[in-house]
């Protein structure tokens, strides 16, 4: 009879070695190149230099007239207009006016633009009622970036405003990393697809739900395989199904139960081991295994623990940095065991200060905390206890594309 797996058989590991692991095995997704128009949350494969100086021509930030140095009260002849995208094609001297609009070339020989509220037209002659400045309201060519600077680098993911001056500089495509393909499969008897009848005993499998659209959201390309009982044929046949994939992501089967027969199976079926379990709470039994370029990252299946072994694990497996911000905690915390702990907490401005309030209960059977919550604070193994006041790190949920 094959061996089940005790709880000695878990070597559990820190938080910190299980990233620098998965910093060491994340796999090379390859690149593409994809239109500006389709490029939005991609990641660049390479760095972006502009292809044009921008603006790529001396030009007028008002609509009013171009000229050369005048004086209060001066007339000056109008002999012409350059509005956006038409020129105005000869030279300009003292004492002349071109008509110009926002956007358009400042004509050769001006160096200033007099504003249309600040002079008098009258027939073909302009009354200067305000003298301007030299450079007044010119743009000067390359004056917000020349050709050839860089742009974004390289490993930036594509937010609108890179979009937009990617555009700009004349890229109408970009090169960038291929999504990622990820697979998940949810594992355990009581699970049951969404609209199936239930039992008692039974219950909807959720966690695939939200964590397909937290991988979408973090620009990976989805496969839900669906649900897998807990018997080891049938774990046999779905690992047939993983060829493809970049990334698999097994939710649940992952603890010391008699049911849990994930990992024997993934082992059974040639992956290495690179870690087992993971000293935080919740996702103590995080996991992951690998074979040729192929990585698998189990999930515990209680949702708080999929949860935060989304965020804290899987998020940097496909290379997007999970970013600390300090916050102020509004409640006091007892020492926390040694396990690093992440709870899950409204973050609100009071008064200026980014105050921390933990959810009330922390059971990881729970959904209701993640999805009422804004951030994860995280609390160091053996840290504390903690006053109210005291700062502490805390991992931003909501405003980058997260998920629940
Ligand atoms: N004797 C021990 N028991 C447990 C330990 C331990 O160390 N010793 N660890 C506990 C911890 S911590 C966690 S976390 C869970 C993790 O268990 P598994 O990853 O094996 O997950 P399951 O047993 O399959 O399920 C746990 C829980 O989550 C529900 N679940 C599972 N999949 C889904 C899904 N796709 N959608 C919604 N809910 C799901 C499942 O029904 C269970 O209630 O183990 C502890 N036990
Ligand atoms: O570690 Mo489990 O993930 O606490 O519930």
């Amino acid at each position: 009879m094959r061996r089940r797996l005790q709880a000695t058989d878990f070597k559990m590991i820190s938080v910190s070695d299980a990233l620098l692991l998965i910093d060491q095995h994340r796999p090379d997704f390859g690149a593409e190149t994809v239109s500006v128009n389709d490029a939005f949350g991609r990641v660049t494969a390479k760095d972006i230099f502009a292809g044009l100086d921008m603006p790529p021509f001396k030009s007028s930030s008002m609509d009013g007239y171009a000229v050369q140095a005048c004086k209060l009260g001066e007339t000056l002849r109008l002999i012409g207009e350059a509005s956006a995208g038409i020129p105005f094609g000869s030279d300009v001297e003292a004492g002349e006016a071109v008509k110009i609009s926002t956007g358009a070339i400042a004509p050769n020989g001006t160096d200033r633009i007099l504003r249309k509220e600040q002079a008098v037209l009258k027939d073909s002659w302009v009354t200067v009622r305000r003298a301007p400045r030299a450079d007044a309201f010119i743009r000067p060519r390359a004056s917000d970036f020349p050709k050839g600077k860089l742009l974004v680098s390289k490993g930036e993911r594509l937010n609108p405003a890179h979009l937009t001056l990617c555009a700009a500089a004349n890229h109408a495509t970009v090169d960038v990393k291929r999504k990622p393909k990820v697979a998940l499969m949810s594992s355990g008897n009581e699970l049951r697809a969404l609209g199936s009848d239930i039992l008692h005993g039974e219950i909807f499998s959720a966690n695939a739900v939200g964590l397909k659209a937290a991988l979408e959201a973090w620009g990976a390309d989805v496969t839900d395989l669906g649900i897998v009982r807990d018997d080891e044929a049938e774990i046999r046949e779905k690992l047939k199904q993983l060829q493809g994939f970049d990334i698999v992501i097994p939710i649940g089967g992952a603890s010391v139960g008699d049911h849990d027969l994930l990992r024997p199976a993934f082992r059974a079926a040639g992956y290495d081991s690179l870690f087992e379990s993971v000293a935080m709470k919740p996702g103590k039994p995080c996991w992951m295994m690998r074979k040729a370029s192929q990585i698998i990252l189990g999930l515990p299946g209680n949702p708080a623990s999929t949860f935060v072994g989304a965020h804290v694990f899987l998020r940097p497996l496909l290379g997007l940095p999970n970013v600390f911000t300090t916050v102020v905690l509004a409640e006091a915390l007892d020492e926390n065991g040694p396990r690093e702990t992440y709870l899950r907490a409204t973050i609100s401005n009071r008064d200026g200060v980014m105050m921390a309030a933990p959810y009330p209960v922390q059971d990881s059977y729970r959904l209701l905390p993640q999805a009422t919550s804004n951030s994860l604070l995280r609390i160091p193994a053996m840290g504390g206890p903690y006053k109210v006041g005291q700062k502490i790190q805390a991992l931003n949920l909501h405003g980058r594309g997260c998920f629940w």
